[in-house]
C-alpha cells in the first residue's frame, strides 16, 4: 500500500523533493493546492512532469470516503461517519455557529481511557489514526460544506474532540497540527487549535514542550478523588492534583487558554459541594470552565440534570469569579454532542 500524501508535513515534503532533485517550489505549489485551495484534483500543469509523476506513483491522495452524514434539524450541524481504508468508521462533527464552523476531530477509533460517561469509550481503543486521517476528515467535511451549503465553508477552528485522546496518539496528532498551521496551506491561527485531554500527563508534557501555543482542554469533571476515579480510570495512574500542579506551572503565551471541561452528570457531581470545591481548586487561575450537561447515549447509565440544576452549579462557581459558559447542547439528535460518538454511526 503506499504512503498517504496527507501524512507528510511540509518540511518531510520539502525533504523528499529536496532528495529528488525537484524544484524547491514544488513544495509550496503542492500545499497551496491541496491545503490552501482544497483542491481534489491532481495538480497537472503546476509542478514539473517527473515530479507529478512521482508524486502519482508512490502517494496515495484518496481522502477518507463519507460513509453517512447526519444533518440535525434542531440546530444545523453536521455529523459525518467516515470509512476508512481498513473499513475501521470513525466520526466527525461540524459544529455551527453564524454561518462558520467548528470542526471536532478524531484521533482515535475508539479509545483506550475508557471512561465511565462516554459512547467511544465503550468501544475500546480499535487503532491510532494516522495524520493523513485526521487532514482527510477536514478536507472532506469542507468539501460537503462547498457542495452542500455553498458560502458556508468557514471552518474557523479545529478541536480534537471527537473519537479518541489526542494526546495518546501524540505524533500523529502533532503532524497534522504542523500541516493545519503552515503558512503555505490551511494556514490556521495556533489559538484556532485546541487539543482537549483527559489527563494523560506523559502526553501533556509533550505538548507543554511540542506544541507552542495550542490551546489545551481538560476534562476534569469532578475535583473528588474518587468521583473522579470512577469516572476517569487514568485518574488513577495520574491523579487531578498532579495533572494541575503541572499545568499551572506552564508559561503559556498571551492569546492561549486553558479550558477546564465538567460534565454535569445528575445526582453524582452536580451538587453545591462539588461546585464549592471546584471553584476552589480553579481559583485564581487564568482559566475558563466549559460546563457540559451530560449527553445520554443508548444504554448509558447517567442522566442529564435540568438546566435549573445547571444554572445554580454555575451561581456557585460565579461567586469565585471565574469565567464559566453552559456549553449550548449541539446535534444531539443525531448522537453528534460531546461523547455521543461511536464507530457504527
Ligand atoms: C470525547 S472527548 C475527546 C477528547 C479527550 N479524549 C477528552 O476526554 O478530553 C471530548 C469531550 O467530550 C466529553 N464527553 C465524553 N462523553 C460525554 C458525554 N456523554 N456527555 C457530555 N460530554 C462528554 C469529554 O469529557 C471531553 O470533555
Ligand atoms: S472521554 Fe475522551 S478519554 Fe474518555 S473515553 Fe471518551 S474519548 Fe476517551
Amino acid at each position: 500500500m503506499k504512503p498517504s500524501f496527507y501524512d507528510l508535513t511540509y518540511t518531510d515534503l520539502e525533504t523528499i523533493v529536496e532528495r529528488h532533485g525537484f524544484n524547491n517550489s514544488v513544495t509550496p505549489t503542492l500545499f497551496n493546492w491541496f491545503y490552501k485551495k482544497k483542491r481534489n484534483s491532481p495538480c497537472h500543469n503546476l509542478i514539473s512532469k517527473p515530479a507529478l509523476a512521482f508524486f502519482e506513483r508512490y502517494y496515495d491522495f484518496s481522502l477518507p470516503e463519507i460513509d453517512t452524514v447526519y444533518e440535525s434539524e434542531k440546530d444545523r450541524t453536521v455529523k459525518f461517519l467516515f470509512k476508512l481504508n481498513d473499513g475501521q468508521k470513525v466520526e466527525t462533527v461540524l459544529i455551527p455557529f453564524n454561518n462558520k464552523y467548528s470542526i471536532c476531530l478524531s484521533s482515535q477509533v475508539g479509545c483506550a481511557m475508557n471512561c465511565a460517561f462516554c459512547f467511544t469509550g465503550e468501544q475500546g481503543l480499535k487503532r491510532n489514526l494516522t495524520t493523513g486521517e485526521m487532514i482527510g476528515q477536514f478536507l472532506k467535511a469542507w468539501q460537503w460544506l462547498a457542495e452542500n451549503r455553498p458560502g458556508e465553508e468557514r471552518i474557523l477552528n479545529i478541536v480534537f474532540m471527537g473519537q479518541g485522546e489526542p494526546l495518546h496518539n501524540f505524533d500523529a496528532v502533532k503532524k497534522a497540527c504542523e500541516i493545519f498551521l503552515s503558512q503555505f496551506g490551511f494556514s490556521v491561527g495556533v489559538q484556532k487549535i485546541t487539543i482537549s485531554t483527559a489527563g494523560y500527563l506523559p502526553g501533556l508534557k509533550r505538548w507543554n514542550r511540542e506544541m507552542p501555543g495550542v490551546n489545551l482542554a481538560l476534562s476534569l469533571h469532578s475535583p473528588f478523588s474518587e468521583k473522579r476515579d470512577e469516572l476517569i480510570p487514568i485518574n488513577r495512574k495520574y491523579p487531578l492534583d498532579e495533572v494541575l500542579a503541572y499545568i499551572d506551572r506552564i508559561a503559556l503565551n498571551k492569546k492561549q487558554f486553558v479550558t477546564y471541561e465538567y460534565i454535569l452528570i445528575k445526582d453524582f457531581n452536580d451538587g453545591p459541594l462539588d461546585a464549592e470545591k471546584l471553584g476552589t481548586l480553579l481559583a485564581g487561575k487564568s482559566a475558563y470552565i466549559s460546563l457540559i450537561p451530560f449527553n445520554p447515549f443508548p444504554g448509558s447509565r447517567y442522566r442529564r440534570p435540568d438546566m435549573q440544576t445547571v444554572e445554580r452549579f454555575k451561581a456557585v462557581l460565579d461567586t469565585f469569579r471565574i469565567p464559566t459558559l453552559i456549553r449550548g447542547v449541539k446535534g444531539d439528535d443525531v448522537l453528534a454532542a460531546c461523547g455521543q460518538l461511536n464507530s457504527n454511526g
